[in-house]
């Protein structure tokens, strides 16, 4: 299979922003609802879902989820973690528009009860990974990974798998499903990351041909 390195993507998807005008948010909207509607396969109005969502824009993928399935009346809450002074634009917008929704955003793992969890989006790291997870992003993984009770979706790539060495750095989320954009992501098409991965959705979004 076609795999990219993160640097292949970053590319590709500057090449989409630039040479076909359309806005990074736009991207993020459709990464978002190709998200909502894989986990819509599985998800049920009795699940209690929890977004974990880091500071960039994988981050700003996960709380376009939360908010797109707290409007469609799913029990949705939403932990952002990581140094609000390193927001991403787009994670601090989408941040804006969930709370004007009503969703409820939390920032320390601490505030998150996760024995009533049934559902975890891991949108803490997406291809922006470079170097291995420790501190908080670990405690985080860890917590995920031991939520037994949870179904695990990845957004984009599970968080600690890296797509500049198709490696894990320190430790990743190990997820049931991964809904990942445009084309495999480098380390995808590695034997000893499938249950890393769990089932991979590869969605063009309507703009990766
Ligand atoms: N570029 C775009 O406009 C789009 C990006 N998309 C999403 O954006 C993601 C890439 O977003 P970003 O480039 O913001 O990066 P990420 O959101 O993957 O990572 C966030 C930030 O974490 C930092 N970081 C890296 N390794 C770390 C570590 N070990 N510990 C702590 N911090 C670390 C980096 O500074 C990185 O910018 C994609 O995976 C995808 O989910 C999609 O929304 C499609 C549109
Ligand atoms: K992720």
């Amino acid at each position: 299979m076609k795999a990219l390195t993160a640097e292949e993507m970053y590319e590709y998807e500057k090449s989409i922003m630039t040479d076909k005008s359309v806005p990074s948010i736009v991207l993020m909207e459709c990464a978002a609802r190709a998200t909502a509607k894989q986990m819509k396969q599985t998800l049920s109005q009795n699940d209690r879902i929890t977004i974990v969502a880091g500071g960039g824009n994988n981050g700003g993928d996960g709380l376009a989820v939360g908010r797109i399935l707290h409007n469609e009346g799913f029990q949705v809450e939403i932990l952002v973690l990581g140094n609000p002074d390193h927001y991403s634009e787009q994670n601090q917008l989408q941040q804006k528009i969930a709370k004007s929704y009503g969703a409820v955003i939390k920032t320390s793992l601490e505030k998150i009860d996760f024995t009533k969890t049934t559902v975890i989006v891991d949108a803490l790291f997406g291809i922006g990974l470079s170097r291995a997870v420790k501190g908080v992003p670990l405690q985080a993984i860890e917590k995920i990974n031991a939520t037994k009770q949870a179904r695990v979706y990845a957004i984009d790539v599970p968080s600690g798998i890296s797509c500049i060495e198709g490696e894990i750095l320190g430790n990743c989320v190990m997820a049931d499903e991964t809904i990942t954009f445009g084309f495999y992501k480098h380390g995808m098409e590695k034997e000893k990351l499938k249950s890393s991965f769990g089932h991979i959705t590869v969605d063009d979004i309507g703009f990766y041909y």
